[in-house]
């Protein structure tokens, strides 16, 4: 039997990435700390993974550790051989092989990592072997911290280990990278959000970034090869990250007021088999009332401050296909929100055949030209993929971002 103990799992992918790696079967085991010292001492497992708060529980408890396991002090993989536990540290190779990955060198760079948990003490290690210069920990409390963290503004390279800015509070940092001129990488340990927000922050400026998933992955390739005793080829591991990004990530529809969002997101939804989300109608749902009274009652202002806080709420999920309103991605503050689990579809039709009919912003052909000025920027920027739907229906439009997407 294999799995992954901890105290609450619910979010862990392990089990499809062991499933898909090596075929086996892995179960999610939460369970409480006096029963984590039962499971170990009973040994009814052939591995386990472990998890948050009992890496060092499995420490203390397996009869072998390896070096580097007992350097970074915690173990989050436990193998049973003939009765005796040997335990491992893989997020050490999952973290330097998301660093390698991400194209982010270490050498000779002064290296912060915010947080003092167990990822923290990970990076450590990792930062030391990989030929950092200087490593600081930045912690809430200790001599080095979140108020005085200007002393160390020639940082070069920031990796995040505290759980600042994952799911369900999306959307924040620990730290503010503008603080840092000479940043060269950004690591996030968080993968949910896919994208969080200091990798978005980073990514924006242009400067290289990675978000955990890939970690994560890594890990559970390494944990599976001493689980199975077999190798387990980087190109299956790479295989197993393009699947579960591609399930996690959710199709984005933006474009002008009736340029197709709702009506393609929905042929779309069909055709992938995801759910289909619609901002326009959640907003409706959540005021109570239709977008012409919230616009007649509050303004635009009123209308806008629903549409933010349903957006947060609905990009926070997995998997579906998500139709933006028209002016979503104008207001700055939504677009890290849009980007943060999503892949951006830009539709674009020719402004003649945009239909204004019940749409507050688009009355006239002059109204909708002007919006149309005053947005193609920021369509432009968002855009992950603009879909030119002059010269085709809807069911075409959805044929052709439903084979973009399946190209990936
Ligand atoms: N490529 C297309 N070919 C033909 N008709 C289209 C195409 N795209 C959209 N339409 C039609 O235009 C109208 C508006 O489409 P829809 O309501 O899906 O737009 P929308 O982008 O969701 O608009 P809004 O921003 O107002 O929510 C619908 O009648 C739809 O069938
Ligand atoms: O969430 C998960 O599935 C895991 C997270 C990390 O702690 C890993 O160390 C562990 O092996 C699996
Ligand atoms: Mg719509």
């Amino acid at each position: 039997m294999y799995g992954l103990i901890g105290k609450t799992l619910g979010h862990s992918f392990s089990p499809q990435l062991h499933r898909w790696m090596w075929g086996c079967e892995y179960r999610l085991l939460p369970m409480d700390e006096a029963a984590a010292e039962q499971f170990f001492t009973q040994r009814a497992f052939d591995g386990v993974n472990v998890t948050i708060p009992y890496k060092q529980l499995a420490l203390r408890l397996c009869d072998e550790v390896d070096d580097r396991a007992e350097r970074i002090g915690a173990v989050n993989t436990v193998v049973n051989r003939g009765g005796r536990l040997y335990g491992y540290n893989t997020d050490y190779d999952g973290l330097s092989a998301c660093i390698r990955r991400a194209g982010i060198s270490l050498l000779g760079r002064k290296v912060l990592i915010l947080g003092t948990g167990g990822t923290s003490r990970t990076a450590h290690a990792v930062a030391e072997d990989l030929g950092a210069e200087e490593i600081v920990t930045i912690s809430r409390s200790g001599p080095d911290n979140y108020e005085n963290i200007r002393r160390h503004a020639g940082a070069e390279i920031l990796i995040n280990t505290t759980p600042v800015g994952m799911y369900p509070a999306a959307g924040a940092a620990a730290v503010d990278i503008g603080v840092f001129p000479n940043l060269q990488g950004v690591v996030d340990a968080v993968y949910n959000p896919l994208t969080t927000y200091l990798v978005d922050q980073a990514r924006q400026r242009g400067i290289p970034a990675t978000c955990g998933l890939p970690m994560l992955v890594i890990q559970a390739q390494r944990a599976g090869e001493h689980f199975s005793g077999r190798r387990i080829s980087d190109a299956s591991a790479e295989a197993a990250l393009r699947r579960i990004t591609a399930e996690q990530t959710n199709l984005v529809l933006m474009g002008m007021p009736g340029s197709g969002k709702s009506t393609v997101g929905a042929m779309l939804g069909k055709r992938l088999g995801r759910p289909f989300v619609d901002l326009d109608e959640e907003v409706v749902r959540t005021a109570g009332k239709p977008i012409s009274e919230i616009f007649d009652s509050g303004g635009e202002d009123a209308f806008r401050n629903i549409e933010s806080q349903v957006l947060r709420q609905v990009s926070a999920r997995h998997g579906i296909v998500l139709a933006l309103g028209g002016g979503t991605a104008v207001r700055e503050e939504n677009r890290y929100f849009i980007r943060q689990n999503g892949r951006v579809y830009y539709l674009q039709r020719p402004l003649e055949s945009l239909s204004g009919e019940g749409r507050p912003l688009s009355k006239s052909p002059e109204a909708i030209r002007a919006l149309y000025e005053e947005r193609r920027e920021v369509y432009q920027s968002m855009a992950d993929v603009s879909v030119d739907c002059s010269a085709c229906g809807t069911e075409e439009a959805a044929a052709i971002i439903a084979k973009e997407w399946q190209s990936l």
